[in-house]
């Protein structure tokens, strides 16, 4: 039976949204999850800031599983492209038994909880919960980016918090982070990655929707206008030692990179660069990553700090 507006009527469901601040850990959370439900048929929304797909790249699925919304920020300027793209995953056979969306690490979770709230879509897709990822290093050592208004937007808009990053600190630092992050948000579960919660699924406290009219098309605050990103293309190798000072020289301004690299010592070896705050890593990209031989980067800092012209310049001119 069809309902009015062409969806299949079904019990709804179920919709997790996975948020969290710019590199917290969020795709690394979804691939354990996935990994760990791997019997279940899920459907799996991206939302990168960029155009560049990092992240579906980086998403262990099969592809036709993970749909991505790029360019812009699903809770404002996609809203429109997030409701067509749910509305394509409802029409599949077999329906998905449950839709994930990982975020972008701008995204206001506030509004995308107002987004999902909306009467029609809740008929088929129900928000379950909103998980935000909170890197424990990000808050023991990363000022400039638990200072940023959004990295705590975006926890007093969840319903709960997964910390990434507990590996890398000790046991006192958790309990410091965990006593910041309940002064900010009292009595929100805090909970580490454990295999209880991959593989049971992840709760959470079930939501009504929203009485309003359909929020479809209400025009939000526009959050993309407060970052801006660079997204950065280069066919030939690069050199070492000239991209690591260009990237020393702005990382002070940026919030996140992340791309695939080909460096000229080893061109046909495709490498995952990842940057949070100033955290850098280098190391081997999926395979996927090798049906394109160029680099490709992708660049985000707030407005009115991050010269993204600047930095594009001194990519153009490191040497190949
Ligand atoms: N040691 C450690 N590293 C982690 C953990 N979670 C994520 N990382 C690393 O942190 C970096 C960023 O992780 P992502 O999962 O890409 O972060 P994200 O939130 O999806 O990033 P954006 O989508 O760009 O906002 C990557 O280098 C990950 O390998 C963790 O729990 N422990």
């Amino acid at each position: 039976m069809k309902g009015n507006d062409g969806l299949a009527e079904a019990s709804a469901i179920p919709v997790h949204v996975v948020g969290g601040f710019l590199g917290a850990g969020k795709t690394t959370f979804l691939n354990r999850l996935l990994r760990a439900q791997q019997h279940r048929r899920l459907a799996i929304l991206v939302n990168d800031f960029g155009a560049i797909d990092i992240d579906g790249l980086l998403l262990e699925r099969r592809d036709e599983d993970v749909l991505a919304l790029r360019n812009g920020c699903i809770c404002c300027s996609l809203q429109a492209d997030l409701f067509s793209t749910l509305r394509m995953i409802l029409s599949r056979r077999p329906m998905p038994e449950a839709i994930f969306i990982e975020c972008s690490g701008v995204s206001k979770l506030q509004e995308m909880r107002r987004t999902l709230a909306d009467p029609m879509l809740w008929q088929y897709a129900a928000l379950e919960g909103v998980i935000c990822v909170v890197s424990a290093v990000h808050v023991i050592a990363q000022a400039r980016i638990t200072e940023d208004p959004l990295w705590k937007e975006q926890i007093l808009s969840s319903d709960m918090i997964v910390l990434s990053h507990m590996d890398e600190i000790g046991k006192a630092d958790i309990r410091d982070v965990e006593e910041r992050l309940q002064k900010i948000r009292g009595g929100i579960p805090i909970l580490p990655v454990s295999e209880n919660l991959l593989t049971h699924g992840v709760l959470v406290r079930p939501l009504e929707p929203t009485t309003e009219k359909s929020l479809f098309w209400a025009e939000g605050e526009d959050i993309d206008d407060d970052f801006i990103n660079l997204e950065w293309r280069r066919e030939a190798s690069l050199d070492l030692m000239a991209f690591r000072s260009v990237i020393e020289r702005h990382a002070p301004v940026l919030l996140r990179a992340k791309g695939i690299l080909y460096l000229t010592t080893a061109p046909q070896r495709a490498l995952l660069l990842q940057m949070t705050g100033s955290r850098i890593t280098i190391g081997v990209a999926p395979e996927k990553a090798l049906s394109d031989p160029a680099s490709r980067l992708v660049f985000i800092g707030r407005s009115g700090m991050f010269d993204s012209q600047m930095l594009k310049n001194d990519l153009d001119a490191i040497p190949a």
